[in-house]
This record gives C-alpha cells, structure tokens and sequence, in this order.
C-alpha cells in the first residue's frame, strides 16, 4: 500500500470533542442545532448563494474562495471525521466572482460510515439552511467511456447510484414534513441549463469537456474489470464513490445541481492487463488538472 492511501495518514484528521450534542442527521430539529452551531461560531451573519463540493484533491477549489470564513469541520456538531487523503475538512463562507458562496473542502463517503448516505448528505442540509439555491459538486472518478483520458472533465448529465438501488437511500426514514417530497424526482437532476453554461464556458476556454453518465458505487475497493464491462454495458461513462446522495438530498430541497468528474485514472475493462489503481494516482492526477478545474468552476460561477 502507498503511504498515501492510508487512511488515518491526513493531518487534518479529527475526533470530535466530547461537547458537541449527538445530532441524528434524519432529524430536521438536529439539523436546526447544527446550523446555529456553526452561526454562533462567527459575529457577522452568513449565507450563501452557492454551494460547492470539493471531490478528491480538488480542494484547490475552495482556496479560491475570497475573504473565506473557514470553520473546521471538527468545531460542527454531527459532521464526523473526515479521513480520506486529500479532503481537508472545512467549509468555507465567502465569494467567488463577487457571489456569495459556502464551499465544502472536503467530503464525506457512505464507505466511511457504514453507509450511512443521510449522514454523508447533512452538509448539503446545512448548505441549504445557508440559503444555497445552486450547487456544484465534483469528484474524482475513473473514466470508462473510451475517448477519456487522464485529467479530462466530465460533467454529469445522468447518474446509476447503486447503494441507493441497494437500499442505502439518504431519503429512507424521513418522517418532518419540513424535509420535503420524500419521493423526490431525479428527471432534472443535473439541470440541463447549467450544463449548457459549463458547456459554454469549456468552448470559451477551448477546454476538452465530456458529458456522461457516473455511476456511484459502494467503494471503497475499486472496481474489478468484469464489474467495469457491466457498468459499460448499462451505460456508463465514469466511476466514482460518491456524489449521487448528495445530489438526490440538494434536489429534495430543491437546491439546482450541476456536477463533474475528473478522471483521475482510467478503468480496467481487461482482466489480462494487470493495472493497478490507487488512490495516490487519483490525488496526483487531481493535482495535475486542479487549477484547470477550479478555474473552470470559477467562470462557471461568474457567468451564473
Ligand atoms: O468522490 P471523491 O470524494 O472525489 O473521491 C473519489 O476518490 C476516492 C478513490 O480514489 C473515493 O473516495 C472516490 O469517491
Ligand atoms: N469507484 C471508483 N472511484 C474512483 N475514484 C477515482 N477513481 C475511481 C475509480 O476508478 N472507481
């Protein structure tokens, strides 16, 4: 194993103090005690129009946040420890391209609590709360389609969220109707316009940009190659290990979504090929394509 791909190897790595309140994130009260949590920590008021979620490595995102108000994800009650290399675990308050955003540097992963996707979803919650009306989120993820190459971007036009297929639903169990519809519809999930606008934007910058279909599965072992033919052959284009229950709570709380993969590495369709995987390529491809890929959410945002 490479030193990087241990967990417990982040030095922002933190247990939460023995005061914070135990917060239940599928009830809507807690998620109340959450916010006025991370209010009382700061004397100016905060919100936020857009929200962002940084994936693997793109925490670059967030250091282009200006003025940026950063509260440790160790001083919110309910968030949990965040440990995966290459999220460092704040959210971020401030602006981009003069519109106030609220900016996750650093996410969490159902594989990291037993799949508990409502838990790993509370931040987008706490990002509604903020007033966010539109999010954008991002992750790392390797690439099936066969015109992918290292560091191409994605934006997602469809999603296949296999842990909620499976039962883990970040929806399951809602009872406060303050949640809104619990059957919440997915047929604008990625919103079409803003796709059209990054679409725009990447012209702009004659930047390569792909759209597809990105499927989530469990994690956190990648993929076997038969698995990638199988999620080929039902169409999709990237593969990641989050994402999906964050979109699927935002558009509960009818929050506007626009999403992008990163391909990081590229998927294994041959069991002949001996090609190994590891989330320390992942972080170096992310390193590499970071400043094109914050610098395209960035026009993105200012053209908004
Ligand atoms: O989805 P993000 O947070 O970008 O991270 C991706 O990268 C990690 C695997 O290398 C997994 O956590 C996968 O989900
Ligand atoms: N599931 C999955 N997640 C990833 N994140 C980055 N690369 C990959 C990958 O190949 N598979």
């Amino acid at each position: 194993m490479v030193a990087s791909d241990m967990l417990h190897s982040n030095n922002n790595t933190h247990v939460p103090p023995p005061d914070h309140p135990v917060i239940n994130p599928k009830n809507y009260d807690d998620l109340l005690t959450v916010v006025s949590a991370i209010r009382a920590q700061v004397d100016v008021p905060l919100e936020a129009e857009i929200g962002i979620i940084c994936g693997s490595g793109l925490g670059v995102i967030g250091d282009q946040v200006e003025n940026p108000i950063v509260i440790p994800y160790s001083k919110i009650p309910g968030f949990p420890v965040t440990n995966v290399p290459g999220h460092k675990g704040n959210l971020l308050f401030g602006t981009i391209a003069g519109k106030k955003v609220v900016c996750m540097q650093g996410r969490f992963h159902p594989y990291e609590h037993q799949m508990n996707t409502a838990l790993c979803a509370l931040p987008v919650r706490v990002m509604h709360q903020f007033g966010i009306k539109t999010m954008i989120v991002s992750n790392a993820a390797g690439g099936i389609n066969k015109n992918f190459q290292y560091g191409d971007l994605m934006l997602i036009k469809d999603h296949i969220f296999l842990p909620g297929l499976a039962g883990h639903s970040p929806l399951i169990g809602l009872k406060d109707p303050r949640y809104g519809r619990l059957f919440t519809s997915l047929h604008d999930a990625y919103n079409k316009d803003l796709r059209n606008l990054a679409i725009a934007v990447a012209n702009a910058k004659k930047m390569r940009l792909f759209e597809g279909v990105f499927v989530m599965s469990g994690g956190p072992q990648y993929e076997s190659p038969a698995e990638v033919n199988m999620f080929k052959t039902v169409g999709a284009d990237a593969l990641g290990m989050s994402t999906c229950h964050e979109v699927i709570v935002a558009r509960q709380c009818g929050i506007t979504c626009l999403g992008f993969s990163l391909i990081t590495n590229i998927a294994n369709l041959n069991v002949e090929n001996s090609v190994e995987v590891s989330h320390a390529e992942v972080l170096e491809t992310a390193k590499e394509a970071g400043e094109r890929a914050s610098s395209f959410v960035c026009d993105i945002i200012a053209n908004m």
